[in-house]
């Protein structure tokens, strides 16, 4: 970790300042858990955050989820679990989940991850879970969510600070967490899904984006994620004036959500569909199901109201036009 003149490695370096810096708020005596796979970006991250959270006054330990989707899974679980106690992380939790098939393998894969970190938080009275993803990361899912049409909110990726987690290395490329964890004499885990073309996000990295920075230079992956940065802010922006709007436009019975469509049809586009998802959200609705499409239905009946009454939504929610209203409830009847 140190080089032969005794000088901290460049690399080691950022990833300290990078969890020290997400850290500082915190008052002494917290718990922080680092989500740890094994692999290079949360094995960096273990190390740095071993080194930093004591000088914080901070309790710094581990979770590593065993997905149970591999032969060796719990090998792999257990090897990343030992590296984390040598790294003198405390607690180290490994918690094995079942993987459900809701929301396609990464998707229902990704739902048990996070559960399973917040169980693991609640069993250590966490108040932190440092997740170690990149910059790198964070432009694929802006060039993923181009390819996918998605609006600013999604292409705003992900937030360095999201509740219960935190992301230290958002800004940190992929490629000072490997320089780290190589001057540091650390051994990820190579996981084989990383190279699967199956995957499109593997074929963004291999393919997609070397094409870019040959073309474009070495600062594409920055540019990108400046691009979500900023789109972040914007919709930050757009769902405060849509929560200000809703609080004229929307009521609440019991059960069901009346929105007056004469108070929406004169807002612009983005604020109203946000003021329309958002009713469809507490109506019932699971966030990971609704898509753009229905709350395009949704609003038609607002804007273009030509015969049809009704749309359902998922969850068996239903929004219905009733005079001036849309209303959104479970069996809702139009
Ligand atoms: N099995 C796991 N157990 C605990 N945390 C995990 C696990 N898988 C992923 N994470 C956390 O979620 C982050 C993002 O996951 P993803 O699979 O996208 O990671 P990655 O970029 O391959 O990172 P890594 O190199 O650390 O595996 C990881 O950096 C890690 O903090």
């Amino acid at each position: 970790m140190e080089s032969r003149r005794g000088r901290l490695h460049p690399a080691v370096a950022r990833t300290r300042e990078a969890v020290r810096a997400m850290l500082a708020d915190l008052p002494r005596d917290t718990t922080v858990l680092v989500a740890c796979s094994g692999g290079t970006d949360s094995l960096a991250l273990a190390a740095a955050t071993a080194f930093e959270a004591p000088k914080l006054g901070l309790q710094a330990g581990a979770v590593i989820v065993d997905h149970g989707l591999q032969s060796d899974s719990a090998q792999i679980a257990e090897t990343a679990a030992e590296q984390c106690r040598t790294l003198g992380l405390d607690p180290v939790h490994v918690k094995a989940v079942e993987v459900g098939a809701e929301g396609g393998p990464e998707g229902a894969a990704r739902t048990a991850r996070y559960d399973a970190l917040r169980d693991a938080a609640d069993e250590s009275a966490a108040d932190v879970v440092l997740l170690a993803h990149t910059r790198d990361d964070q432009a694929e899912t802006v060039l993923l969510g181009l390819a996918r049409g998605s609006g600013a909110r999604s292409l705003a990726g992900m937030a360095a600070v999201a509740g219960l987690l935190r992301r230290p290395f958002l800004e940190l490329p992929r490629a000072t967490t490997a320089a780290a964890c190589v001057a540091s004499g650390l051994r990820p885990w190579h996981d084989p899904h990383n190279d699967d073309p199956q995957y499109t996000r593997v074929r963004v990295r291999h393919e997609v984006l070397p094409i870019l920075e040959e073309a474009l230079g070495p600062g594409v992956l920055e540019a990108l994620a400046r691009t979500a940065g900023l789109l972040r802010a914007d919709a930050d922006a757009l769902d405060m004036l849509a929560a200000e709007l809703a609080e004229s436009a929307v009521r609440r019975t019991d059960d069901e959500v009346h929105c007056d469509v004469g108070v929406l049809e004169t807002a612009p586009d983005a604020i109203r569909t946000r003021v329309l998802r958002q009713a469809a959200l507490e109506a019932g609705c699971r966030a990971t199901d609704l898509t753009a499409g229905h709350i395009a239905a949704v609003d038609a009946l607002v804007t273009g109201w030509r015969g049809q009454r009704w749309i359902d939504l998922p969850q068996g929610v239903r929004a219905v036009r009733r005079g001036g209203f849309i209303v959104l409830g479970i069996d809702v009847t139009g």
